[in-house]
């Protein structure tokens, strides 16, 4: 039964209130004063409290300093409510004036102690969350992701360069917030860059900033998005897009600690810990002299592969069950469940586009679907699938050629890059690199 502890000095109003709480099921404690209601609270658990402002020994609000998470109503005249306010600014949870009826002490009663019951079980939940995965947001079961979560932890506590590899979608940014959020830095920035993102011409200047006329232009001096993360974390994502002018200038600041501007003559001492990302094969591009061999060798001090999510299809249920209940939520629909047949459809499924393509799959189901049960047809994963068949040895490329020339026709880009789980851009980066321009 609730549990609700009334203080109030005026024996008329606390009989009356006292009355009325336990008419609506509530099971009620009184106390007249503050030490009587501070003895009581040492003695008992309550789920509320109640507390007039002004007591004969002291103030309703200082009882805040022996609650832990127990809400406090303060009740108080019209003629206070201005210390009505101070007193929520330190603690309380809400406030109701007098004169009030019973009506609406009943409402604020029961918005309170539902208040708190969502508190609780969101804690309980995030709880369980963390002991079940020790990296926030980071679900996997896997022996591959445990291993993972581990050097996580590991590395967080350092300054170490970590180059994080896999291909698009297999959680790369993910570990990259995951270890600044763990490390030292975590108060500081974390600046995410995604090099493929800013166009060539701009990546030196949008990195390392610029002098006023560096380049026509350039109208006033600039910092850039290095210099912005001095004292945090760096993040730099798609890092093999680098430009060598941009890969000269982050060899120095790895390996001297300074920056400098572009059209800058002088550099400035900058504090930054740098975390890589890449889908691609950098030793391949450092062979055919695209990448700088002397930084791909600072870069990989501690690499952290992503496994595809085809290589670890243990982990296929626990996220699907994760992202679905994300992406009810995000979408504001009602709590949905994956059928056995539409696990069983995942299961199945290749997954070339890895977490985000299930990510994708999972909102589209939550939007589709009329019901609380999600079907396969709800995921509408692409049928030309067959996993068990000689595509399971199918490169991604060959994958990715055979998806698009079926689908090409039937679907927009955008559609199409979805269900492939990579970005419009990712698409016609890759069109452009497999010779397969998009059809007139
Ligand atoms: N282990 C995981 N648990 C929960 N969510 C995950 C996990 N891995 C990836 N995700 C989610 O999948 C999506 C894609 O992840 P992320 O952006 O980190 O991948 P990426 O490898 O950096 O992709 P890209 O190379 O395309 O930038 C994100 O929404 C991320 O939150």
């Amino acid at each position: 039964m609730t549990h609700i502890l009334l203080v109030e000095d005026e024996d008329v109003i606390r009989e009356a209130l006292t009355k009325l709480l336990s008419k609506a099921s509530y099971q009620v404690s009184s106390a007249a004063d503050l030490a009587s209601a501070q003895g009581l609270l040492g003695l008992e658990m309550f789920d509320l409290v109640i507390s007039d402002l002004r007591l004969p020994d002291g103030e309703g609000i200082e009882l805040i300093k022996v609650l832990s998470d127990t809400p406090l109503l303060i009740m108080t005249s019209f003629a206070s409510v201005r210390s009505a306010v101070n007193a929520m600014k330190q603690g309380a949870a809400d406030y109701i004036a007098k004169p009030f009826d019973h009506d609406e002490m009943l409402l604020c009663v029961a918005r309170l102690l539902r208040q708190r019951q969502l508190e609780r079980e969101n804690q309980q939940l995030h709880q369980e969350l963390d002991q079940r995965y020790p990296i926030e947001g980071m679900v996997g079961e896997s022996p591959l992701m445990h291993q993972i979560c581990r050097t996580v932890e590991r590395v967080a506590a350092t300054d170490t360069i970590v180059l994080i590899r896999g291909e698009s979608g297999t959680g790369k940014e993910l570990v990259a917030r995951a270890i600044h959020k763990k490390s030292g830095r975590a108060q500081a920035p974390l600046v995410v860059v995604n090099c493929a993102a800013i166009p060539e011409g701009l990546l030196e200047s949008e990195l390392f900033g610029h002098e006023k006329g560096a380049f026509t232009g350039a109208l006033t001096r600039r910092q850039g998005l290095v210099e912005a993360a001095h004292g945090g974390t760096l993040f730099l994502d798609e890092i093999g897009e680098l430009t060598p002018a941009a890969q000269s200038r982050l060899l120095r600041v790895l390996q001297d600690g300074e920056i400098r501007r572009v059209g800058a003559n002088e550099s400035q001492r900058i504090d930054v810990r740098l975390l890589a990302a890449t889908h691609r094969d950098l030793e391949a591009m450092v062979a055919q002299g695209e990448f700088r061999e002397d930084l791909y060798y600072r870069l990989r001090v501690v690499e952290i592969a992503m496994p595809a999510l085809r290589q670890r299809r243990e982990d296929i249920t626990p996220l699907a069950e994760f992202l679905l209940d994300k992406a009810s939520r995000r979408l504001k629909s009602p709590a949905r469940r994956l059928d056995e047949s539409a696990v069983k459809a995942l299961l199945a499924h290749h997954w070339p586009g890895n977490v985000r393509e299930l990510e994708n799959a999972l909102e589209r189901s939550v939007i589709l679907a009329d019901g609380e049960v999600i079907l396969p047809e709800h995921l509408a994963l692409p049928s030309s699938e067959a996993p068990d068949t000689a595509q399971k040895t199918e490169s991604l490329d060959d994958y990715f050629r055979r998806f698009v020339q079926e689908n090409q026709l039937s679907m927009t880009e955008t559609e199409l890059a979805q269900r492939l789980g990579i970005s419009r851009k990712a698409l016609w980066e890759r069109r452009q690199r497999m010779g397969m321009p998009r059809p007139g």
